[in-house]
């Protein structure tokens, strides 16, 4: 008899379950209570009870655990310096969506030399984020692969659905099962129905195939997840963080009867992917939200250590250290005077919003 299946499969090597990797890494005490923190923040100032801004900020991918180490201790500093007026989640990146081809990040190939060891980039990422809750900082990633949750899952305060997944259904019933509350981006070319349905989609219980602690294919039934919210990316040419792009958005938002929760992301289509555009942005948005919005309930900035971003070299020993690998990011002299003079401006005007 011919062989009609997994023709184009070149092998199936184990990968060790969820159970046996939170066995080498295990969860501690103290991470646990970061993460529990940084969940019940996020899902107090979408509630409107906590009258913060929290702002997803860090690298555009996690490549060299060293570099993200140091970022994730600066950025605790501070955290704890605007912690009055915005809650600070690091963005910890490991699994990258490519536009066609390209690096797909740590977890995917930990040692970008195009080996694919996954099952080490995935110890290796749930240390990463056991470090960065170790110091207090809460971590957003996004949900790209639906199997990974049952790995990282409980690290994670706050998740992306990205710009390429928020039409798949794949996606929107993981993020009804997630235990975060999920954003949702608007589409590459600029369009908010993805994202809308998607977080529609997600409120609701699902049942699909998955995979449990074990490692073990099962079907998976899940809540809904009252958490998704939208994030503006902007897309198809143009921003959409603008006063009249975001009333657009509520409007949506409210049509559908969802809350009018909006995250702008100041990166990728907000700033036409020129990475030191990210602060006007984001000084828009501020302004915004000092002029009296109430739906913008985030932002996102890709942030690191320096300054926009580098090729992957063929010898990696060229990589400049604390520079991004995939989008550019700004330096941390920029991030650190980005995020204050937010505080600065917003710090009084914050506690109305609230109620
Ligand atoms: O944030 C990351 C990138 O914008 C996304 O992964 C797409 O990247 P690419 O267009 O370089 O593939
Ligand atoms: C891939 C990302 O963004 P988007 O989905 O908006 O392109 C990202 O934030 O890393």
């Amino acid at each position: 008899m011919q062989n009609l299946e997994n023709l184009n499969i070149l092998s199936f090597d184990d990968m060790p379950s969820p159970e046996s990797i939170h066995q080498r890494v295990p969860l501690t005490e103290r991470a646990a209570q970061v993460v529990a923190q940084g969940r019940q923040d996020l899902k107090r100032i979408l509630d409107r009870q906590d009258p913060r801004l929290f702002v997803v900020v860090g690298p555009c991918s996690i490549h060299d655990p060293e570099a993200g180490l140091e970022y994730a201790a600066r950025l605790k500093r501070l955290a704890e310096e605007v912690g009055d007026t915005l809650l600070l989640v690091m963005r910890v990146y490991f699994e990258k969506p490519r536009t066609s081809t390209g690096w797909k990040g740590f977890i995917n190939d930990p040692r970008m030399d195009d080996s694919f060891h996954i099952e080490e980039g995935m110890e290796r990422g749930r240390r990463f984020l056991l470090d960065v809750a170790e110091l207090g900082l809460p971590a957003a990633t996004e949900a790209l692969d639906p199997i990974s949750p049952q790995y990282l899952g409980d690290l994670i305060a706050w998740t992306a659905i990205g710009a390429r997944t928020s039409e798949s259904q794949t996606h929107r019933e993981m993020s009804s099962g997630l235990s975060t509350p999920v954003g949702f981006k608007n589409g590459t070319d600029g369009s908010l129905d993805a994202a809308v349905n998607a977080i529609l989609s997600a409120a609701s219980p699902h049942s699909f195939l998955g995979i449990n602690g074990q490692g073990r294919s099962s079907v998976i039934r899940t809540r809904g997840n009252a958490y998704g919210h939208l994030v503006l990316r902007g897309g198809g040419g143009r921003p959409n963080y603008d006063s009249v792009s975001v009333a657009i958005a509520e409007t949506a938002l409210k049509k559908a009867g969802l809350a009018q929760s909006i995250v702008v992301d100041c990166s990728h289509g907000n700033s036409y992917k020129k990475y030191e555009l990210q602060p006007l942005v984001l000084t828009d948005c501020v302004h915004q939200v000092r002029e009296g919005n109430r739906s913008i309930v985030g932002v996102m900035i890709e942030s690191h250590l320096q300054a926009g971003n580098q090729p992957i070299p063929a010898d990696l020993s060229q990589l400049k250290y604390g520079c991004s690998v995939t989008d550019g990011c700004v330096d941390w002299a920029t991030t650190e005077d980005m995020i204050r003079k937010a505080a600065d401006t917003l710090r009084d005007v914050l506690p109305k919003r609230v109620g």
